[in-house]
């Protein structure tokens, strides 16, 4: 067992955000967490990385409440990809993927050839090795989320929190991300908007509804029409695709085509 969150609970304006929710991250899998707008995953992913104190239940890192774990160890163990991750500081590519190291550091550690290697290779990760100087603030939405997806990756963490980490890219770079992090064997928790990538990539699946889990398994188990109409409100087919994989095709009027059935 890595990370694990047992019936917690957190409100917001007097709403209950997320509520009650349990659930295990297997070591080395991917967890994936879809939902509706609003039901909850990111308020979900800052609790599991303590960026918020849950008000009820606990959240575990190896069977240790997260809430006691002094800050430098979490962040040796934890990295966290947000969905709108921006800096207004004058960084390069680098620099950023640089911060990744900082729990690794003391205080005055020069910076070391193990350093720059985790550097170099997670920008080589990412597919971003050639713009290792460009300011970061004049990179494109996809080549942003990919340097926060290096700086994530140079801090070596074993658990990965990634919030949406394919919002903003094109469809190889959806693909090779995804790729990537099944490559890695950490272990992952991913919120995803596109059900046919959580399914293709995710080795478990959770649905949050209203702040709480209402379905959790394997992909296969979860995925099913009947949920994804009950939940999402959408209809659905599934079928074997080209690829002998399961495929979800959306089922949409011909003549109102954005109009679902
Ligand atoms: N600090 C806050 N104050 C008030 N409401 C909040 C706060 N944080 C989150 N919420 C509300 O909690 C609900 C869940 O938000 P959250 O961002 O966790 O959803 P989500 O599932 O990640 O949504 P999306 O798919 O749109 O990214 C939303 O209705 C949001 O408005």
């Amino acid at each position: 067992m890595t990370l694990a969150a047992h019936d917690i609970r957190w409100s917001a304006a007097r709403r209950m955000i997320v509520d009650g929710v349990t659930l295990t991250a297997e070591p080395g899998r991917i967890l994936g967490l879809i939902g509706p707008n609003g039901s909850g995953k990111s308020s979900l992913l800052r609790l599991l990385c303590r960026l918020r104190k849950v008000e009820s239940g606990v959240v575990t890192l190896d069977d240790r409440d997260l809430a006691t774990m002094p800050r430098r160890d979490l962040a040796k163990r934890l990295a966290f990809v947000e969905q709108q991750a921006s800096t207004e500081v004058q960084l390069s590519v680098c620099d950023v993927v640089k911060l990744g190291r900082t729990p690794h550091r003391g205080a005055l550690a020069s910076w070391t050839d193990a350093d720059e290697e985790a550097v170099e290779a997670a920008l080589a990760r990412v597919d971003m090795s050639e713009r290792h100087d460009q300011p970061w603030q004049t990179l494109s939405g996809g080549e942003r989320q990919r340097v926060h997806i290096a700086r994530a990756l140079a801090q070596e963490p074993r658990e990965l929190i990634l919030d949406e980490p394919t919002n903003h890219l094109d469809i190889q770079h959806q693909l090779s991300i995804l790729a990537l992090l099944r490559q890695l064997g950490v272990t992952c928790i991913i919120a995803l908007h596109d059900l046919n990538l959580a399914s293709l990539f995710c080795d478990e699946i959770a649905v949050l509804h209203g702040g709480k889990v209402v379905a959790s398994g394997a992909p296969p188990e979860v995925l099913t029409e009947d949920l994804i109409a009950r939940v999402f409100g959408v209809a659905v087919s599934i079928r074997e695709g080209a690829s002998g994989r399961r495929h979800i095709e959306y089922l949409i009027d011909p003549p109102q085509m954005g109009t679902p059935r």
